[in-house]
């Protein structure tokens, strides 16, 4: 099954276009895993079984577990993921982006060493650069588009010939490099006109959206803006405001509660 068939099984399925980011910070484990090798590997899997049922996909940010040579527990919670709760894909996020031949190691990286079904990759070193992930056929490459920060504008909204840089993005996905179907675009939930933007370029291409919860985007219009006509086509994403729902033992029940409230709101406008 391909990255894009498993996202609308799970869309499906779970009635969800709900993404857990998996961003965990030791620093706010609660305390009975302070101290433990395997605390980030514990702390997310209770993460993910008590969400899995109300998420369309996972999405670890591989920046929180190399940052403490924990690579090895990302590993183990990828193939937990695959394992205990198949069907649900999983993105690595990585946001990675060089000449084709390094690409050639990051996506090994990505898909045989990590087993991730899709990839966040940064477009701008354009078509050659994107063309490695592409390789393996069965796998998602979601470049970011239009992202959720601030300064994101400094760049993706500069005028190149008539557009935004961020639209042009959005025209070559979709008009020239998405010849496989394996491609998706990453937009901010805080730029709802810009989702609408992306939405209209794009046609059904999935878009992973993050910057509800704790980056404050509205959900309302973030769904309004880039539902597809068949009520799909959105990962959103919610890490801080899912992992941290709770501060005690109970951390995995609150995260529940915080997974199925969002993934609620976000249908209430579905
Ligand atoms: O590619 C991403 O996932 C991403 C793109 C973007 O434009 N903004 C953005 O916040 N992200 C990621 O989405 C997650 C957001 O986390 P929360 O703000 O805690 O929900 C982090 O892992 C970010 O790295």
């Amino acid at each position: 099954m391909t990255f894009t068939e498993q996202l609308a099984a799970a869309w499906q399925k779970n009635n969800s276009l709900l993404c857990v980011g998996l961003d965990p910070d030791p620093a706010k484990f609660p305390a009975h895993l302070k101290g433990r090798d395997d605390a980030i590997f514990e702390f997310c899997t209770a993460i993910v079984d008590a969400t899995a049922d109300l998420a369309c996909s996972f999405k670890p940010q591989i920046a929180y577990f190399a940052a403490r040579r924990a690579e090895d527990q990302l590993e183990a919670l990828i193939a937990h993921i695959h394992e205990k709760h198949p069907g649900i894909p999983v993105i690595l996020d990585a946001k990675r982006g060089d000449i084709g031949s390094t690409a050639e190691q990051y996506a090994v990286e990505a898909f045989e060493r990590f087993r991730a079904d899709a990839v966040t990759v940064n477009p701008y070193m354009g078509r050659d650069s994107v063309e490695p992930y592409l390789a393996f056929p069965d796998k998602g490459v979601i470049l970011l588009c239009r992202t959720s920060n601030a300064g994101g504008s400094d760049l993706q909204f500069l005028d190149v010939g008539g557009e935004k840089l961020y639209e042009r993005v959005a025209r070559l996905a979709a008009e020239k490099w998405n010849t496989t179907g394996q491609i998706g675009l990453v937009v901010g939930a805080t730029f709802p006109a810009e989702i609408a933007r992306v939405r209209e370029i794009t046609g059904d291409m999935p878009l992973l959206v993050p910057g509800i919860g704790a980056q404050g985007g509205d959900i309302e219009a973030t769904v309004n803006a880039g539902k597809t006509a068949k009520t799909t086509g959105l990962m959103i994403n919610s890490s801080r405001a899912i992992l941290y729902a709770g501060k005690d033992e109970n951390y995995g029940e609150a995260a529940r509660c915080a997974a199925l409230e969002t993934r609620d709101a976000i249908n209430r406008y579905r």
